[in-house]
């Protein structure tokens, strides 16, 4: 672990609940909600910090649970963290569930070397062997490692170290939740707290932070699948959705009842971006029939290597940001990239 050569830098801890801070309550009928403050959670570190912690209790909730205009309170809460020069870094502990929504915005806004790494738990506070006093020591000496610079927002869970871009949740209650598919972690932390990370990979140029407003654009996602019709594509739009991302099958591909009512759509300015369910490889435009290369021919942006949940989040982002169709398309070609 790195030395403080200031004693009043500090790591701010940001704390938003999730199963990490989660107890099982009567009042629940047993069932396990976020409970634990920010102040609690340090508490349970059983290995001392590398340098003192100040603790800001954000939210206390499960995320799955979340809205974009409290993703944005998140972010406004990091931003406001670093405003402090005598910051050396910032760790969230978020719930796991939507941790690859909050960890991305928050990644595809964050305009400062320093680092933001976000973590959590599969097991609650009060299990018998909770998971999450280790996650939170890891993550804490990531984001104290100056390895850890430059890097955007990362995710530390189970001793890997993941970039925010293209993670996901990818166990519903194995211990190590995360992953990449398609590249894999970034690095590793040790239970001792040894930060390794590779090569610091080029930086995005990042977006504006939007207004936490709960109120902004309506962006849904719509799946499809065999037998799927245009009957909740439709009900989106007459719900007043500015964007919509399909969760397509295979490399990007629908039906032409689908494709059909996504011209419509996109004719009429709302902005469609083809996604997959399939958890690795870029969306690419091959097939007709209703197939990816006829969705791009009714107008609908291919996400890259983005899935639904993140594509949903950059989609959100832009709209909220009040981007024309153009600039979202070359938006999503810019971080729809795989990392390499
Ligand atoms: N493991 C977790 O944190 C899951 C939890 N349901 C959440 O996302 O808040």
């Amino acid at each position: 672990m790195t030395p403080l050569e200031d004693s009043k830098t500090h790591l701010v801890l940001l704390a938003t609940g999730g199963t990490i801070a989660s107890r099982s309550r009567p009042e629940a009928g047993g069932a396990a909600v976020a409970a634990d403050t920010g102040e609690q959670l340090l508490g349970s570190l059983g290995v001392p910090s590398p340098c003192p912690v100040r603790v800001v209790d954000v939210l206390r909730k499960g995320s799955y649970l979340l809205d974009f205009g409290e993703m944005v309170q998140v972010c406004s809460a990091i931003r406001e963290a670093l405003a402090d020069p005598a910051v050396l870094g910032v760790v969230v502990t978020h719930g796991t569930d939507t941790m690859e929504e909050t960890s991305f915005l928050a990644d595809l806004t964050h305009d400062d070397p320093r680092p933001v790494v976000f973590t959590g738990a599969q097991k609650a506070a009060d299990s018998a062997s909770p998971d999450g006093p280790a996650n939170l020591a890891q993550a804490v000496a990531v984001a104290a490692s100056p390895q850890a610079r430059d890097r955007g927002v990362l995710l530390s869970f189970a001793g890997r170290i993941f970039p925010s871009r293209g993670v996901q949740k990818a166990q519903t209650t194995g211990l190590d939740a995360f992953a990449n598919p398609d590249v894999g972690p970034a690095g590793w932390v040790t239970a001792a707290g040894g930060v390794h990370l590779g090569d610091v990979p080029p930086r995005m140029e990042p977006f504006r932070l939007p207004s936490a407003a709960p109120d902004g654009p309506r962006v849904d996602v719509v799946a499809s699948y065999p037998g799927a019709d245009d009957v909740l594509l439709r009900a989106s739009l007459a719900a007043g959705a500015a964007g919509i991302v399909l969760e397509a099958t295979g490399s990007g591909n629908a039906n032409r009842t689908l494709c059909a009512a996504i011209a419509e759509a996109t004719a009429a300015g709302i902005v469609v971006v083809t996604s997959t369910r399939v958890p690795a490889g870029p969306v690419v435009p091959i097939y007709g029939d209703g197939g990816g290369r006829d969705l791009l021919a009714a107008g609908a942006i291919p996400s890259g290597i983005l899935r639904p949940s993140q594509s949903l989040v950059l989609l959100s982002l832009l709209l909220r940001l009040e981007m024309p169709r153009s600039r979202i398309a070359e938006s999503f070609e810019r971080c729809g990239r795989p990392l390499s």
